[in-house]
């Protein structure tokens, strides 16, 4: 399978630090369309797995998938197909919002009026289009998060990774990137993994993937799971520690 149908999948993936395991056989599939929450507390192993699906490590234990193509197999096909957010931003705080796009545009090969054309539309799409000429520097927290996310959909990918994108914000903040990236999933049919340790970033609709000590303990409909318990409850109850 290629291209956008078949969204993010990872089979039995391990990884350890030495004699660490940090991902032990953890399975999941995400379709097109779906926004899916990786919810773990600390040390659960959150970055770990990113790490992995963005080939900052790679491991021989496992099998991911990005949009049908085999990640450690055909990695340059696999990876044009992601948008990524780091937990740690990554614009130049130097540059102005419309130079922060254009350098990663061209970096992927996009000039022109037709990378201007991509710019644009993302920026429309994270209502930052009027914030264009502005230094990154001069942005609060959560625009500066919304120009990352932007960003991220310039070379038009088909499943968005992101890792813990609201880390640092306030409530009003958090909740229009929740809101937008929601968006992104139901509307424009893309395959979200949303690394977060915050229940109230999660929609009943959202996949729910619980990770707690590098093994998956749920992975399911987030309503569905919590039942009549409510989520931050439910979480606790499944990765409490014992007295
Ligand atoms: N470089 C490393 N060497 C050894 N152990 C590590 C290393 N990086 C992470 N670990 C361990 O692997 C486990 C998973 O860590 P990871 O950073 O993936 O968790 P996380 O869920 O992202 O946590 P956080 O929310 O704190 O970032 C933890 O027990 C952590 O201590």
């Amino acid at each position: 399978m290629t291209g956008r149908s078949a969204g993010l999948s990872a089979r039995n993936v391990s990884y350890s630090y030495g004699s660490k395991r940090a991902l032990d056989t953890v399975s999941f599939s995400i379709a097109p369309g779906e926004f899916a929450a990786l919810l773990g507390p600390n040390g659960a192993g959150k970055s770990t797995l990113f790490s992995l699906l963005t080939r900052l490590f790679t491991t021989r234990d496992g099998v991911i998938e990005i949009a049908g193509h085999n990640l450690s197999k055909n990695p340059r096909a696999a990876l044009a197909r992601i948008g990524v957010v780091f937990q740690q931003s990554t614009l130049d705080l130097d540059l102005t919002v419309m130079r922060n796009l254009t350098y990663f545009a061209a970096l992927h090969g996009l000039s022109g009026r037709g990378a201007r054309a991509r710019i644009d539309a993302a920026l429309e799409r994270l209502d930052m289009a009027d914030r264009a000429q502005e230094r990154a520097r001069d942005l609060n927290g959560g625009h500066r998060r919304r120009t990352e996310i932007a960003r991220c959909l310039i070379h038009s990918p088909s499943v968005l990774l992101l890792d813990e994108p609201t880390v640092g914000l306030d409530a009003a903040a958090r909740r229009a990137i929740t809101d937008h990236v929601h968006a992104l999933s139901r509307d424009d049919g893309l395959t979200v993994l949303w690394a977060t340790h915050l229940t109230d970033e999660i929609e009943d609709s959202d996949r729910l993937l619980i990770l707690h000590r590098g093994r998956l303990l749920q992975n399911g409909n987030a309503g569905s799971l919590r039942g009549p318990t409510s989520l931050q409850d439910y979480f606790l109850a499944q990765t409490m520690e014992p007295a």
